[in-house]
């Protein structure tokens, strides 16, 4: 792991969140995307070398829809920058980790990414993401 590469926030309404995240962090958010395969549309705020990532559900099946169907807005998930995707996930299976998608996929700001469930990981749901 290189370093953190976002830290992921399940929210409401975007537009709401990107005014108050540009009032806390004094700048405005750098891109939006819609990430289909995820049913999210997130906003990206570079606070020095790591991101805030804001994540809103596109459609009811979305995991952050999910999500927020039991929880209130917050933390989502950590990702963490990697060299080799691959290897790192053939790494983390060897140590007992809980990988939930084996092969990586399509995620935000052109990453391939894997997510580990949060019950392997001390209850924290971890993001491998890989620069493409
Ligand atoms: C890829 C685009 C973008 C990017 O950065 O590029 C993203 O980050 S997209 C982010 C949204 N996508 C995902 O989160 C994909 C991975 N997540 C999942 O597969 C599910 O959300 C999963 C498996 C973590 C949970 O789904 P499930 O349907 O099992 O939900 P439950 O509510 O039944 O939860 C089961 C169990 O896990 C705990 N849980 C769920 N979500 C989280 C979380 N975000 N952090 C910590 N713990 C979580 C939940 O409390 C349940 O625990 P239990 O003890 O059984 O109550
Ligand atoms: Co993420």
């Amino acid at each position: 792991m290189r370093k953190i590469e976002h830290i992921g926030i399940a929210v409401q309404n975007l537009e709401q969140s990107n005014e108050l995240f540009a009032k806390l962090l004094g700048k405005a958010h750098f891109k939006t995307e819609i990430v289909d395969g995820e049913a999210v549309e997130t906003s990206f705020f570079q606070v020095g070398e790591t991101k805030v990532e804001l994540l809103q559900a596109t459609r009811p099946d979305s995991p952050i829809a999910k999500y927020l169907d039991k929880r209130p807005e917050g933390v989502h998930h950590i990702a963490f920058d990697v060299e080799d995707i691959g290897m790192e996930v053939s790494r983390l299976k060897e140590a007992g980790f809980e990988i939930l998608n084996e092969v990586p996929k399509l995620g935000a700001d052109n990453k391939l990414v894997v997510f580990l469930h949060p019950r392997s990981t001390n209850g924290v749901l971890v993001e491998l993401c890989q620069e493409q």
